[in-house]
């Protein structure tokens, strides 16, 4: 189970379906980017780590309240958004990420509640931005940038 919040209501780790869905949905998302034409192109890239599904996967659920396997990995979010800086204009390949997340969440399965499908659409969209943020060229990421944690109001910290 993933941390509760002191209501007792599931975390949205545990309302999404728990370590299981996020692997479907990270395989799923992952799909939607390989058809897409413009996002295809940094998601072919060939020094891609091997475990990048897994790793999506993990990330997305520890940052839901899940287990923080992501982050036992030695990575953590100054990775994520080094990963993805310097790009130069990139928001096109956001706005196209966005809309993959939304598809795979039906191609995975996740439950179609209204309010998890609103929280987790606020989720993918605060995050595109995060990582747009560094997408300038002279973009410098923070050191030891803390895990997001995102909750049914919104970004927790
Ligand atoms: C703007 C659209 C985005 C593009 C084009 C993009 C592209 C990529 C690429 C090409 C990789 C593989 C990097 C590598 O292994 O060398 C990657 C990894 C990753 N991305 Fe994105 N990404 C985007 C947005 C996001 C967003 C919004 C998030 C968070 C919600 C995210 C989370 C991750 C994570 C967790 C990894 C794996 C990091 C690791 O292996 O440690 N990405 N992304």
């Amino acid at each position: 189970m993933g941390a509760a919040p002191s209501s007792g209501r599931p975390s949205v780790f545990d309302a999404v379906g728990g370590e299981q869905a996020f692997l479907a949905l990270a395989r799923a998302h992952h799909r939607r980017c390989l058809a897409d034409p413009e996002l295809e192109h940094p998601f072919s890239k060939l020094d891609q780590h091997p475990q990048h599904v897994e790793r999506l996967a993990a990330y997305w659920a520890e940052v839901m309240g899940g287990p923080p396997r992501y982050s036992r990995s030695g990575a953590d979010q100054s990775h994520v958004l080094w990963l993805h800086s310097g790009n130069g204009e990139i928001d096109d390949l956001g706005r196209r990420f966005l809309a993959c997340f939304l598809a795979a969440l039906d191609d995975a399965g996740v439950p179609a509640d209204p309010e998890l499908r609103a929280c987790l659409r606020a989720y993918m969209e605060w995050a595109v931005a995060d990582v747009l943020a560094y997408s300038p060229t002279d973009a410098v990421v923070p050191d030891a940038a803390p895990m997001p944690r995102w909750g049914w109001e919104g970004l927790v910290r």
